[in-house]
């Protein structure tokens, strides 16, 4: 149902403008591309690809900025806006937020160096979003492997597609207070990794510092943070899930002996994700400012 030229005559300049923006992002700060990426996985989980992250709350609605999984950790909402702000003068009323935010993740790694995959267009916006279904449905880096599993098997991935998917870790940053349990209870770490991280995540306190997700190229979208799964280098728990001695630790194996399989599972899963209910036709609206509803 959505196409990959869906904007071809509506907003020529829609896929270019997107990618400068994003570039140029990036190019100022490499841990946005990272966050971008993440937006558009926190706002497809959530009852589809249809914005309903961007919705800031107001006095008497309550969205998904602040549920859990996203309260004071997504980023890039300024990002968007710049992008929306852009396409409305272009082309008024054309470019949901809902696909700004779908090219910019793949813009996004393909800056740090994945895979590009053509994203499909024509998702439309929300009208409503749920902070229930946003605690519900975005996993959690306390979670064990089959937890993991369950949770895409919700969303109809494959434990595969789960560990391709994963592999996002390999750029962006955490808080302390995600990984710091991992650090002082758990025995499946590095201890010089272990050692090293507790400079700046403290038992207590500390708990916005940040640490990358992959210590070896955090800024690189490479098959390295399934390297660093193989020696014990998980930062977050669910990280060293799938390389514990469970049914994932083969896949594992596979993507940190070959980056190219690793990133063309990775763009095909994000076309899977992308894909996850979108709003089409009459459904929805075309947002002109993607922090509110029109
Ligand atoms: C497998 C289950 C997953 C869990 C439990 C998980 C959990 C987390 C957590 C706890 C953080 C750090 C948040 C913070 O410090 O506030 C994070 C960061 C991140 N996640 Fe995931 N995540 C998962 C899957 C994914 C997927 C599927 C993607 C993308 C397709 C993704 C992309 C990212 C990125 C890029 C970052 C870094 C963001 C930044 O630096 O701004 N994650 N994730
Ligand atoms: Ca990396």
């Amino acid at each position: 149902q959505l196409s990959g030229t869906f904007y071809s005559s509506s907003c020529p300049s829609a896929l270019s403008t997107i990618k400068s923006a994003v570039s140029s992002a990036v190019s100022s700060e490499a841990r946005m591309g990272a966050s971008l990426l993440r937006l558009h996985f926190h706002d497809c989980f959530v009852n589809g690809c249809d914005g309903s992250i961007l919705l800031d709350d107001t006095a008497n609605f309550t969205g998904e900025k602040n549920a859990a999984p996203n309260a004071n950790s997504v980023r890039g909402f300024d990002v968007i806006d710049t992008i929306k702000s852009q396409l409305e003068s272009k082309c008024p009323g054309v470019v949901s937020c809902a696909d700004i935010v779908a090219v910019a993740a793949r813009d996004s790694v393909v800056a740090l160096g994945g895979s590009s995959w053509t994203v499909l267009l024509g998702r439309r916006d929300s009208t409503t979003a749920s902070q229930s279904a946003a605690n519900a449905n975005i996993p959690a880096p306390t979670l064990s492997l089959s937890g993991l599993i369950s949770a895409f098997s919700n969303k109809g991935f494959t434990a595969k597609e789960m560990v391709a998917l994963s592999g996002s870790h390999t750029i962006g940053q955490a808080r302390c207070t995600v990984f710091r349990a991992r650090l002082y209870n758990e025995n499946n770490i590095n201890a010089t990794f272990a050692t090293s991280l507790k400079a700046s995540c403290p038992s207590s306190g500390g708990d916005n510092n940040l640490s990358p997700l992959d210590t070896t190229s955090p800024t690189s979208f490479d098959n390295a943070y399934f390297k660093n799964l193989q020696i014990q280098k998980g930062l977050l728990h669910s990280d060293q899930q799938l390389f514990s001695g469970g049914s994932t630790d083969a896949q594992v194996n596979a993507y940190s002996g070959n980056a190219a399989t690793f990133k063309t599972d990775f763009a095909n899963a994000m076309v899977k994700m992308g894909n996850l209910s979108p709003l089409t036709g009459s459904n929805g609206q075309i947002r002109k400012n993607c922090r509110r509803v029109n």
